[in-house]
């Protein structure tokens, strides 16, 4: 495939960056590719394993003449970022980001933007429970959702090149409104994590009552809420102080509705556990029927996936 863009930045080298890297050199999407991360570890590890062409000690240098740049730093220092990239930035150039909440990335990025220089925000809908510059690998995007946010104004070749560039790199991409989506992912994966770190943390406690049990005869179910609950503390700090109305709109819903549940099973009502269960088990046939199981054996994953 031609190249989508001649030259693209990549900011934060972690499993979003090192993915994006693999999958843009698979489909021969870029020119050249180069990186910054801020710690000398990472780029020292970055430079050993080939993950970007060139890799800068220097941010700046990183950013300048590209025509794209890539923001894969947690949500909570976005905009730091772009205050420190703003004075290096090409005419023309459009900034991007991967970040998990978009409404709060976007209020932080876009006062830092420079006239001439274009913001379109991101979020692909891949990801597993591993962080750092080794995580990554170029099937992590095939067949997922990758969601485009254009702000108001935004030059729609520049989000239609991004576009090109996702679709490149195996995606289905799709816009949407930023508070749309914060909503949409406080259910499908906000409130969803938070419900797993909770799990987790309430069997550790149990640990110390019942040894080791917990984890010897975890079934699947648990096993589950484990490798959610190993995901990189710092991003998911920064994902629920960036997403908190919506968050905490959706924990309330949860929160009544498991005391509905609770009080049911005291209660010894098993219509309403039963048509509960009924109802949620319809969910999840829908989803299979739409074909959207992402879960099933070999769905959209290459061999490289972690998860
Ligand atoms: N992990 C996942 O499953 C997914 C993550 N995201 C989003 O992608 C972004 C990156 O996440 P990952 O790649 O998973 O994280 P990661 O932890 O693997 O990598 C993040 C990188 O950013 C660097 N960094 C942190 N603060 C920085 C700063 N001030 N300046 C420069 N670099 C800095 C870190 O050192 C690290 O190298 C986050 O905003 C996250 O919300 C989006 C989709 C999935
Ligand atoms: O590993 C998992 O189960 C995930 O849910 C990955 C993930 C994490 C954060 C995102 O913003 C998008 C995807």
């Amino acid at each position: 495939m031609a190249h989508v863009y001649n030259r693209v930045a990549l900011i934060g080298l972690g499993l979003i960056a090192s993915s994006m890297f693999w999958a843009m050199k698979r489909g021969g999407l870029a020119g050249e590719v180069t990186g910054y991360a801020r710690s000398a570890e990472t780029r020292e590890t970055a430079r050993e394993i080939g993950l970007c062409d060139v890799v800068y000690d220097d941010i700046t240098q990183a950013v300048e003449g590209a025509d794209l740049i890539v923001l894969c730093v947690p949500v909570g220092v976005m905009g730091q970022v772009m205050e420190q990239i703003a004075g290096s930035l090409a005419q023309g150039a459009t900034v991007t980001d991967v970040g998990s909440v978009k409404r709060a990335v976007i209020d932080q990025v876009t006062p830092h933007l420079p006239e001439g220089v274009h913001f379109v925000a991101g979020h692909p809908l891949a990801g597993t429970e591993h962080s750092g510059p080794k995580a990554g690998f170029a099937e992590l995007f095939d067949n997922r959702w990758s969601l485009l946010v254009p702000s108001e104004g935004t030059d729609p070749k520049a989000t239609a090149k991004l576009r090109a560039l996702w679709e490149g790199m195996g995606a289905n991409v799709e816009e949407m409104d930023a508070d749309h989506h914060d909503l949409v992912l406080a259910v499908t994966s906000h409130a969803p994590h938070l419900i797993a770190y909770t799990m987790v943390g309430v069997a550790d406690d149990l640990r110390r009552v019942t040894d080791s049990e917990v984890i010897k005869y975890s079934a699947a179910g648990f096993r589950d809420f484990t490798r959610i609950a190993a995901s990189d503390p710092t991003m998911w700090r920064d994902v629920f102080l960036s997403n908190k109305d919506a968050t905490l709109e959706i924990l309330g819903r949860f929160t009544e509705e498991l005391f509905a549940l609770q009080r049911a099973i005291r209660q010894g009502d098993g219509d309403h556990l039963f048509e509960y269960f009924t109802r949620t088990r319809a969910i999840r046939r829908g989803i299979i029927e739409a074909g959207q199981d992402t879960d099933a054996p070999n769905f959209g994953r290459g061999a490289g996936s972690k998860t």
